[in-house]
């Protein structure tokens, strides 16, 4: 079994016990292979935020199950999943959600830190990552210092620095100008080439998404 991802029958329903239910996700199967990049492109309100979400860890399908690595992470505790979802798990949001009072190599060492990795081990992991996405003259600036597009160069080495199985990223380069995002979903797209990362891209653009391996559509429940 070579899936990173697998989502079976995954169904959610909001407010399920309330006077208007609203189902989100119904009956969905859903599967990312070991270094496969799939993009996921939906509507608004189609479910694409939930379904993130879900593959995530981060909220509890209704129905189905949910496997990272082929562990059936359905049911387990909340210390599990956090466990699950910081090991093998790399975010990216719209938004680059860098903390602010820190340096751009500090927001990639921190969480590495927190998890218990050598400070050392953290730094050189910072150092190739952002020389890979060409920031390395942006090392010890902090967000502010720095361009928006640059900005989420610095997102992408942090959810990366972790050396997740999967990387999850909600409209990555959403909040860009057309031509900035352009350039910085090509950065993107080689990291995560370059690593052999395995990616769930939501995208409402349908031009990066045919350069991605394999489009999955969703359509509302
Ligand atoms: N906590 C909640 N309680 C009730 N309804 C919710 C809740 N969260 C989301 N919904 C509804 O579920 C539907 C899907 O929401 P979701 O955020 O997953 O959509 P989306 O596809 O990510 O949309 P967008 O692309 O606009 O962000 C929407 O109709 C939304 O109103």
């Amino acid at each position: 079994m070579n899936d990173v991802l697998r989502l079976e029958g995954v169904g959610k329903t909001y407010a399920a016990d309330g006077p208007s239910p609203v189902t989100v996700l119904a009956g969905l199967d859903l599967s990312v292979a070991r270094g496969e990049v799939v993009a996921l492109v939906a509507p608004s309100g189609a479910g694409k935020s939930t379904l993130l979400h879900i593959a995530g860890l981060l909220d509890t399908p209704d129905t189905g199950r949910v496997f990272l690595g082929g562990r059936d992470m359905t049911g387990l505790p909340d210390r599990a999943r956090t466990e699950a979802r910081r090991r093998e798990l790399g975010f990216v949001y719209q938004f680059h959600h860098l903390l602010p009072e820190f340096s751009a190599a500090e927001n990639i060492v921190l969480p590495q830190l927190a998890d218990g990795v050598s400070p050392r081990v953290a730094q050189t992991r910072a150092t190739d990552l952002l020389g890979r996405v060409g920031l390395s003259h942006r090392a010890d600036h902090r967000p502010a210092q720095m361009s928006g597009g640059e900005q989420q160069r610095v997102a992408f080495c942090r959810a990366l620095a972790n050396q997740p199985a999967l990387l999850l990223a909600d409209e990555p380069t959403g909040n860009l100008d057309p031509e900035t995002s352009d350039k910085v979903f090509d950065v993107l797209m080689t990291l995560v080439r370059e690593t052999g990362l395995s990616a769930l891209i939501a995208t409402h653009n349908h031009a990066l998404a045919a350069r991605m391996d394999r489009v999955v559509r969703l359509t509302a429940a």
